[in-house]
């Protein structure tokens, strides 16, 4: 029987549709011990033990995890990959897996709320108002403002979408022109984005070239009350160099779904900063986008044990052509 191991905790539960198509298809399910830390290579190694697929989370796959394992396939709930050494993978004869278009209307809709929360002080307003005060400052209006996308990839085009119906000028940075370009959305150098935008929204992935992208120098470079949305990864933002714009006068505010360490625990530095609003790692998240990523999760598995080639969610599919389960 061949087995599957479920690290991405939020999944645990034999309730959910995903578990028994696995089951359906024969596969053994397991979950990972809670108790065990997987982003520590030990942990992890002795947790895949035995396991011929696992679905996964955030945990890191190193190149000396991917050495040691026996595990045919890696099943990311989600789309991000960087936490995956997919060349190492490779190497390995391991396939790695996303679930592409099961979320990315969460993302895009999360960033959106963001926006709106940031610019009516939504967060401060209600405080205000519990603790007897009636403030009414208002805040600016969305409609006519630029926003500045960062990757047209499915969220970052989602994203636009939904601005350019919110009757925002949309520009767009994207590393190759896209095959298709949302209405209303122009394609601008990066260095544009940061100048002309009101609203820089992040939807890049994390790679060496885009790590940091957000420093000192790109933050100079933008308006002082632009508004800052990252809801792809921590890396994209040099932490110390936001506190210390931000704290200096930069920026209106900034919404972070993503920190470089997660969870954050207490006292992360830009906590001191009033004017970002935190959300804890859950913009791709919401009530059909997990059971939909669950599912192609599974399906994924089942996919590839049964012979089908999912090559579109396949990461490495171009590198693996002989693989076999
Ligand atoms: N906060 C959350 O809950 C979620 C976060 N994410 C993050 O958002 C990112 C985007 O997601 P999708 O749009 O679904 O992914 P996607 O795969 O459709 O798009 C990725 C985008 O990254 C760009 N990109 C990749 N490498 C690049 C480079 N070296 N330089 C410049 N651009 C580069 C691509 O051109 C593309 O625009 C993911 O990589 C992931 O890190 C995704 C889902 C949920
Ligand atoms: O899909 C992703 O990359 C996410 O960050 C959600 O886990």
């Amino acid at each position: 029987m061949p087995t599957v191991l479920v690290t991405a905790h939020l999944f645990h539960t034999t309730d959910w549709p995903y578990y028994e198509i696995l089951r359906q298809s024969g596969f053994d399910v397991h979950f990972a011990d809670r108790t065990k830390s997987l982003n520590k290579a030990d942990q992890l190694v002795e947790a895949l033990r035995g396991m011929d697929a696992v679905v996964c989370s955030t945990e890191a796959y190193t190149p000396s995890v991917l050495r040691r394992i026996k595990t045919r396939v890696i099943s990311r709930i989600g789309v991000g990959y960087d936490s995956i050494d997919v060349a190492a993978a490779t190497e390995n004869d391991i396939a790695v897996c996303r679930t592409t278009g099961a979320g990315y209307q969460a993302a895009a809709e999360h960033a959106i709320g963001m926006i709106f929360a940031l610019y009516r002080d939504v967060v401060k307003r209600n405080e205000e108002v519990r603790a007897g005060l009636w403030n009414r400052t208002p805040g600016p209006r969305l409609a006519g403002k630029t926003l500045g996308v960062v990757g047209l990839g499915m969220i970052g085009t989602e994203t636009a979408r939904m601005a350019v119906a919110l009757g925002m000028r949309v520009i767009a940075y994207n590393r190759s022109t896209p095959s298709e370009l949302p209405s209303g959305v122009e394609l601008v150098p990066l260095e544009e984005i940061w100048k002309q935008s009101d609203v820089v929204s992040l939807h890049t992935a994390c790679t060496p070239q885009t790590e940091r992208m957000i420093n000192a120098q790109t933050l100079a470079q933008m308006k002082d009350d632009a508004l800052l949305i990252n809801t792809a990864r921590g890396g994209l933002i040099d932490e110390p160099d936001l506190a210390a714009a931000m704290k200096g006068g930069k920026l209106r505010g900034a919404a972070l779904d993503v920190l470089q360490q997660e969870p954050a625990g207490e006292g992360h530095p830009l906590f001191a900063i009033e004017n970002i609003y935190f959300s804890p790692h859950m913009a791709g998240l919401d009530q059909q986008s997990i059971v939909d990523m669950s599912n192609l999760a599974a399906r994924n598995i089942i996919d590839l044990y049964e012979g089908r080639w999912p090559a579109e969610r396949v990461v490495n599919a171009s590198n693996l052509r002989d693989w076999k389960w």
